[in-house]
């Protein structure tokens, strides 16, 4: 039954806020109550739509910013992504993505397909491959440097500090061809920040960057003096750098026999991609402020949501004994003894299985903006009875929130929702439809992450060398149960990321032993196995 309505505001219940949640304002204020009649605080979020019959709803402020409307309906979710749709990604629905420069993920039109042409193919098996490789030697580099290669149990470690550096380096080795280590000193013999530093420091402060007037950083105050010295620093290093590589593709395309395409072909990394899409003349052309506001999108993005995304997957499974008894025995069954490599990445359905579920708990892109381009409608199903489905008109300008949480915790889709069930997206269970392509987490359509099977590689790659090697215990305070300390250490911030906090975990060792092949130390330390495209 399709119900034609003439005006969304009649038919969606009403919400009325002091301020746009989705507001630098907002962003800037200390939270408070207000926050929590909004759902944007994470337990009371999920009650957000439940006196929407169609899942969506408005908010109104009063005193500052639009009528956003929002949505858990994942339907809205397939018709605002599809290629047909009326609705696109506003170029300034986030401001703090386009600060150093352009991008694939801040431009609109035919601007963001410009970048998505020339970033979209070093996306491919060869780097998959790479990133599996390098994520095997990052973590035969950490067991090493942090002195666990012959213990029988590591002390307490906070994992999201070592979920974010292995992160950072695969994004920094695969998409940059920066050599890391894995114990680095924060500055170089000059003084000068290290790179590792910089890129870190990058990642971690774009909302504080973006947020913060120019004046404030004459004042002295020392946070900021760091912010503003990583920034100024990654500026100046990737200036440096783009003209290096640049001068490198010269001599390569100089060279007898060389062609634009061959030189091309044997780029593998992203920014060589970018950097040689600089020296093309026409269409695909990139300027400086391009390449680095690409450089600076991709160190975000390929960083803090993969990063937070493992840490509470590692979490979860600290927190479901069973639920990694079930993994280590899906690793073992598609590994017997032998080291794992990229070949097996779809035999690991297990592990990915847990980072989708990591995923689906801790969404790393908790919302995504869209903007209605001419008037159009949604037809969205009822919660009470999915049969019937209304029509409701949407005005040109409408900014639709699709609320990625609230549709993973949405019980009609996902039972039990608050439950960490990594089998609910293995193969072998019967599910409506293919729920491992369909996962929405890394959106959907023309505009999907274009680094969704990066992290995966990644995750699984990671996951499956420590769960093989290691049991993962959650380290409790006295007399706290299994629910305090997931309250405690897993209850996330909305930032431009979603992120998680300290989490305290042992590793106790299984019966494998991992051995440290020197070659592998000595390559890590060394940054020879970055990528030489
Ligand atoms: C668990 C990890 C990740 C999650 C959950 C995630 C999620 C998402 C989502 C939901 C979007 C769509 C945003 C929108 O439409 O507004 C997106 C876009 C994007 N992601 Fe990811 N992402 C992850 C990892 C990565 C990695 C590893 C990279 C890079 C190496 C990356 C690079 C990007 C870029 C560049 C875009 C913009 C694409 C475009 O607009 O054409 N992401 N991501």
């Amino acid at each position: 039954v399709l119900r034609a309505r003439s005006d969304f505001t009649d038919r969606l219940p009403h919400r009325f806020t002091s301020i746009q949640p989705l507001s630098t304002p907002a962003a800037l204020l200390p939270r408070s109550p207000f926050y929590r009649t909004l759902g944007f605080n994470w337990h009371e979020h999920q009650s957000l739509y439940d006196n929407a019959p169609l899942k969506t709803l408005t908010i109104t402020p009063i005193l500052f910013g639009q009528t956003f409307m929002y949505t858990k309906n994942v339907q809205a979710f397939y018709q605002s992504h599809s290629l047909t749709s009326a609705f696109y990604k506003p170029a300034n629905s986030n401001p703090a993505l386009r600060m150093l420069g352009e991008n694939v993920a801040s431009a609109e039109g035919d601007i963001w397909k410009r970048h998505r042409r020339i970033t979209a193919p070093a996306f491919n098996h060869s780097t998959y491959r790479n990133v599996w490789d390098t994520t095997a030697r990052v973590y035969a580099d950490s067991i090493d440097k942090e002195g666990w290669s012959n213990v029988e149990e590591t002390p307490v470690v906070n994992f999201n500090t070592v979920t974010h550096k292995v992160a950072l380096f695969l994004i920094a080795i695969v998409g940059f061809g920066l050599p890391m280590t894995w114990i680095d000193p924060p500055r170089d013999e000059n003084g000068k920040l290290s790179v590792q530093a910089m890129i870190f420091d990058v990642a971690t402060y774009i909302q504080e960057r973006s947020m913060i007037p120019k004046w404030a950083y004459k004042l002295g105050i020392k946070k900021l003096d760091q912010i503003d010295e990583a920034y100024t620093r990654f500026e100046e290093f990737m200036h440096e750098y783009i003209a290096e590589r640049e001068t490198e593709l010269k001599n390569a395309l100089a060279m007898e026999g060389a062609s634009e395409s061959s030189v091309a072909e044997n780029i593998n990394n992203i920014f060589g991609r970018l950097v040689n899409a600089r020296l093309s003349e026409g269409k695909l052309g990139m300027t400086y402020e391009e390449i680095i506001g690409n450089c600076f999108v991709f160190t975000f993005a390929g960083h803090e949501t993969t990063a937070n995304t493992l840490a509470a997957t590692l979490g979860l499974l600290a927190l479901y004994q069973d639920e990694q008894e079930w993994v280590y025995q899906s690793i073992k069954s598609a590994l017997g003894d032998r080291e794992p490599t990229f070949e097996d990445f779809d035999n690991l359905d297990g592990v990915l299985a847990c980072f989708i579920e990591g995923s689906r708990l801790y969404p790393g892109a908790y919302l995504v903006v869209r903007r209605a381009s001419k008037d159009t409608a949604l037809d969205l199903p009822r919660r009470d009875n999915a049969e019937i489905v209304e029509r409701i008109p949407v005005k040109e300008g409408t900014t639709l929130i699709l609320d990625i949480s609230s549709m993973n915790y949405d019980s009609d889709t996902f039972p039990d929702p608050e439950a960490f069930t990594p089998r609910r997206w293995s193969k072998s269970a019967s599910l409506p439809t293919s729920m491992l392509d369909g996962f929405i987490g890394f959106s959907y359509g023309p505009r999907v992450c274009i680094g969704h099977k990066f992290a995966k590689v990644e995750g699984v790659a990671f996951l499956t060398l420590l769960l093989r090697d290691w049991r993962i215990e959650a380290v409790m305070n006295d007399g706290e149960s299994r629910g305090d300390w997931r309250r405690r250490v897993l209850t996330p911030n909305f930032g431009q990321a979603l992120l998680i906090g300290e989490v305290p975990l042992k590793l106790v060792r299984r019966t494998h032993r991992y051995v440290v092949l020197a070659s592998l130390v000595a390559s890590a330390q060394t940054g020879d196995f970055a990528p030489s495209g």
